[in-house]
């Protein structure tokens, strides 16, 4: 397997403040790395970096694909479009959208509006809108921050499908263990900011122990907070 994106030796500043403390990281082809980190210890701006949004102060990131799809935070779909057409205006084919339409669960909802769309529904199609030019890597930035856990968990759910059909590369950054723990091969602990990489956790859960209540589900997402609550407490004291 080889590498999608590399980062080596990364820092970024903007002006005194020093925000990304000397990263390096690897995303190999079909791996889903989750970066766990504190508000503000720049994991939006490692984003904005790989993407070609800004420029880090010293070191490298280097992409090795020519397809990024970006999934922001807060849906952003044409509020005057349906859904097919919030889709067709990113990719007119016709085979393609109805593919996308029905592995991202929008079936019956084609014809309406984003207004009349849950949020749940709305980063569905704002998903499906990234996926739709089949990009080798996907970048999603806390794309599930303001919904329901059981929305967020199946959402996840229907992506980790996609992902087995097509096996593309996924950075995901989130604040939740459980929603790392669903989607995550592996998961970067980052420190408060100036932040460095603390650990990175191997997830090697089977498909069926994706589970919330599973037992060795439960265990790593316990291993993981405790890990976390030590860090933040040796920052405190
Ligand atoms: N263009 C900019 N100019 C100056 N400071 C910036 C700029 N962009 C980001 N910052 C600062 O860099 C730090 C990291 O911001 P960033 O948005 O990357 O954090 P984050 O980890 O994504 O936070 P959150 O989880 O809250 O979204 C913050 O202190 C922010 O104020």
């Amino acid at each position: 397997m080889g590498n999608v994106l590399k980062a080596d030796g990364l820092i970024k500043r903007f002006g005194d403040l020093l925000v990304i403390d000397n990263w390096s990281l690897e995303l190999k082809e079909g791996e889903k790395i989750v970066l766990l980190g504190p508000s503000g210890c720049g994991k939006t701006t490692f984003f904005r970096i790989v993407a070609g949004l800004e420029r880090q102060s010293e070191g490298k990131v280097e992409t090795f694909v020519d397809k990024i799809g970006y999934v922001f935070q807060e849906p952003r779909l044409l509020p005057w479009r349906t859904v097919y057409d919030n889709l067709k205006i990113i990719l007119d084919d016709e085979k393609k959208i109805k593919q996308i339409i029905g592995m991202m669960g929008l079936e019956g909802f084609e014809i309406l509006l984003p207004s009349r769309l849950s949020g749940g529904m709305k980063q569905r199609v704002n998903i499906a809108r990234s996926l739709l030019v089949q990009p080798q890597i996907l970048l999603m930035d806390e794309p599930f921050t303001s919904l329901d856990l059981n929305i967020k968990l199946s959402i996840i759910e229907d992506m980790n499908k996609m992902w087995n059909k097509s096996y593309f590369s996924i950075l995901m950054v989130t604040h939740d263990i459980k929603e790392a723990l669903m989607l995550g091969n592996k998961i970067v602990i980052l420190s408060q900011r100036p932040s460095r990489i603390l650990k990175v956790f191997d997830i090697d859960l089977l498909e069926e122990e994706k589970n919330i209540y599973d037992k060795r589900f439960l265990e790593l997402e316990s291993q993981i907070t405790k890990f976390v609550i030590s860090q933040s407490e040796k920052i405190i004291g």
